[in-house]
């Protein structure tokens, strides 16, 4: 599927470079092109495509630390810039758009909303946000912010694409130092996803295309993508165990949004050299993850890579009633009233985020 990124915010930016670099490494031509939006100058002048500094007026190019709700004003006010910078990107070619951010900040959290709607005034192409929900243990402001922000930008995109930072987590390593990890893991899984999407001429009709992905994500709400590779057999049938247990890894233990297997939608997309990818495979995984997610619209098909592993990719649409996001809510829920309490003595009071920066 053929893309354009805007990365909002400072992890939006560092990921969409690694999305970029994935698919640049990999020679897929999905990423059509990348820019960057943010509030903090220093966040962007590493990033290698146009960037826009928005917000100068109001924040000097500092950031708003964290204060979601100006990070939507600044937004506001500068959408025109940021929509010029897209003038002559976003092309006849162009299938899809995704504004990607980590929920946590205020430069992500709240521009990525008020950019999405926007984007989707102008545009006909679908408008995707990835967007990164904080680890556990990142403090309350980062659920507090994710948490207010996820239900608008559901709202306000074709379809949210959510990763968990404490999916891609590797045991004791602190957050900070394991982002560029995190960043190159998801990047590979919707690098893969994008590609996918992409027609190969001249290959069977079972293999995936954009329309699949879109249809997929085409009830809106929130996705999540599962992944999961293994050593591949030179004979396709041989293979027909590997993709069964690569695509019930990628669902349970290999998303991007842990426990997210309710679903209302789901595309399989089994990746591998075309003559070892066993057809028969792919249709049980797509019936297991029928029979897993309880949707009746599953979809399936194959992505000719030269590899000598398979691997499978797992697209789930409409996962709001899954458990993690459910928790997650609860959690910012407590965020907000907690700090609601401690600083107007009334959690059904509206609270602003610059008192809560005060509070931390
Ligand atoms: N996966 C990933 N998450 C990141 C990265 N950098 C920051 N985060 C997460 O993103 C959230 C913070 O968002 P940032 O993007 O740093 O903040 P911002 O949107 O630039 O907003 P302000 O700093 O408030 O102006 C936290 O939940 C961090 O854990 C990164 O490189 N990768």
């Amino acid at each position: 599927m053929k893309t354009v990124l805007i990365g909002v915010g400072q992890a939006g930016g560092k990921l969409t470079a690694a999305l970029q670099s994935f698919d640049q490494q990999m020679g897929f031509g999905a990423v059509l092109d990348a820019v960057g939006v943010n509030t903090a100058k220093t966040d962007l002048q590493s990033l290698p495509f146009e960037t826009v500094l928005i917000g100068q007026d109001r924040v000097n190019g500092h950031g708003v630390g964290g204060d979601n709700e100006l990070g939507a004003e600044v937004m506001e006010s500068d959408k025109t810039e940021v929509m010029s910078a897209l003038d002559g990107r976003v092309t006849a070619k162009t299938e899809s758009i995704f504004v990607v951010a980590g929920l946590g900040g205020g430069s992500g959290s709240g521009g990525a909303p008020v950019l999405a709607k926007a984007l989707r005034r102008v545009y006909d192409i679908p408008v995707y946000v990835l967007g990164i929900l904080p680890g556990e243990d990142e403090g309350a402001m980062y659920q507090v912010n994710a948490g207010r922000s996820l239900k608008t930008i559901a709202r306000e995109s074709d379809a949210v694409l959510l990763v968990d930072n404490d999916a891609f987590r590797s045991s004791g390593e602190s957050m900070r130092a394991g982002y560029d990890a995190i960043n190159d893991a998801i990047a590979k899984r919707v690098g893969l996803l994008l590609a996918a999407g992409e027609a190969v001429e001249g290959v069977g009709e079972s293999v995936v295309d954009s329309s699949e992905l879109i249809n997929t994500l085409r009830a809106g709400g929130i996705a999540a993508l599962g992944y999961a590779s293994a050593e591949a057999s030179d004979v396709a049938e041989e293979n027909i165990n590997a993709v069964m247990s690569t695509t019930r890894r990628a669902v349970l233990t290999g998303t991007s949004l842990p426990d997210a297997s309710t679903a209302d939608s789901a595309l399989v997309v089994v990746a591998g050299r075309p003559e070892v990818v066993p057809r028969k495979g792919v249709e049980r995984a797509r019936r297991w993850v029928e029979d897993e997610t309880g949707s009746t619209q599953v979809r399936g098909g194959d992505f000719p890579l030269e590899s000598g592993r398979l691997a499978s990719l797992v697209l789930l649409g409409g996962v709001e009633r899954s458990g993690r996001v459910e928790s997650f809510m609860e959690r910012a829920r407590e965020a907000i009233e907690e700090a609601d309490t401690v600083v107007r003595g009334d959690p059904t009071e509206q609270w602003a985020n610059d008192e809560l920066e005060d509070l931390l």
